[in-house]
């Protein structure tokens, strides 16, 4: 019945889209803020259901699962335009190019290569070496456009073309006061964070800058970051490689996999927790201390600026 309650929930909510077959839902909760994703609508499955019980649902982000596409002449006007005549669900919706490989799931984008015309204009900073080039995005946003707070596993160069854009930083030291979910923060509202909900959120140190036109800003690997276009924007990013080749992911297509050995770290971590699980939860309290003394004590650099 909890699950019936929930699915009328949803289902009221998604009523405020006119054709749900063809899209995928991004769902936050309103009291708690975290992002309940669902991608595929009528298929609710009931692990889904059982994990936003006791959430207040609120619709904030609609995708599509059948394609739907634009010539790019339209898509640059509506990207430009604070509120549209044309549009697929609201007038003030915002536009986002991440440009992608040729197959999207196995290749790797390459500005020079998916936009040939442009490949004379594009000049790649020579602070790398060519084997150690990753991939170089073409990145377009409508104004009011934000990217949450996020990190990326390799080096980057953000070039702003056209446009302006606010981008704040987070040192990956300070990732304990954002509170994570995989390479994202749930803090969406940096400038207006709820504390009773984030508390430690205020111990973050953010460095923030305005990109204008012709301004390349670096972004470490691992450094945190969120965007929010102030206007109509045209970039570039450029992804390398740090790390020697083979530390990444191979099946990495966007430059935010964790280096292989870290994800199989994360594992392990996860079955030793799971390990712990026979215990009662003072024994699992201390021996969970037990195992974040070991670690602050083997892993953590004190060598760190
Ligand atoms: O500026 C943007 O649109 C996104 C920047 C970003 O996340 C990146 O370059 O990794
Ligand atoms: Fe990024």
């Amino acid at each position: 019945n909890l699950c019936r309650f929930t699915k009328i929930l949803v289902w009221r909510q998604l009523n405020r889209v006119s054709n749900i077959l063809n899209h995928s839902f991004l769902i936050r909760c309103l009291s708690c803020q975290s992002i309940l994703l669902s991608l595929v609508p009528l298929n609710f499955s009931p692990l889904w259901f059982s994990s936003i019980i006791g959430h207040t649902l609120d619709l904030i982000a609609v995708s599509f699962s059948k394609k739907q596409t634009l010539p790019f002449d339209k898509f640059i006007h509506r990207a430009a335009e604070n509120k549209h005549t044309e549009f697929f669900i609201s007038e003030d919706e915002k536009y986002y190019l991440r440009s992608l490989g040729e197959d999207p799931r196995k290749d790797i984008a390459d500005i020079r290569k998916q936009f040939p015309l442009l490949e004379e204009d594009i000049k790649i900073p020579e602070f790398f070496e060519k084997e150690q080039f990753f991939s170089s995005v073409f990145r377009i946003s409508s104004p009011g456009l934000q990217l949450w707070t996020h990190y990326d596993v390799m080096d980057n160069f953000l070039i702003q073309v056209t446009g302006k854009k606010r981008v704040v930083l987070f040192s990956p030291r300070d990732a304990q006061y954002l509170y994570l979910s995989g390479t994202k923060s749930e803090v969406l509202n940096l400038d207006n964070p709820d504390l009773n909900k984030y508390p430690l959120f205020f111990k973050a140190r953010r460095f923030e800058c305005v990109l204008e036109a012709g301004d390349v800003l670096f972004i470490p690997a691992l450094w945190f970051h969120n965007v929010i276009s102030e206007e109509f924007g045209v970039g570039v990013n450029v992804f390398w490689k740090h790390l020697s080749s083979e530390c990444y992911d191979k099946t990495d297509t966007y430059g935010n996999k964790d280096p292989t050995a870290a994800s199989r770290a994360i594992q392990i971590l996860d079955r030793a927790l799971k390990t712990l699980e026979v215990l009662p939860e003072e024994y699992r309290d201390f021996y969970a201390r037990r195992m974040v003394l070991r670690i602050q004590d083997k892993a953590f650099s004190s060598n760190y600026e």
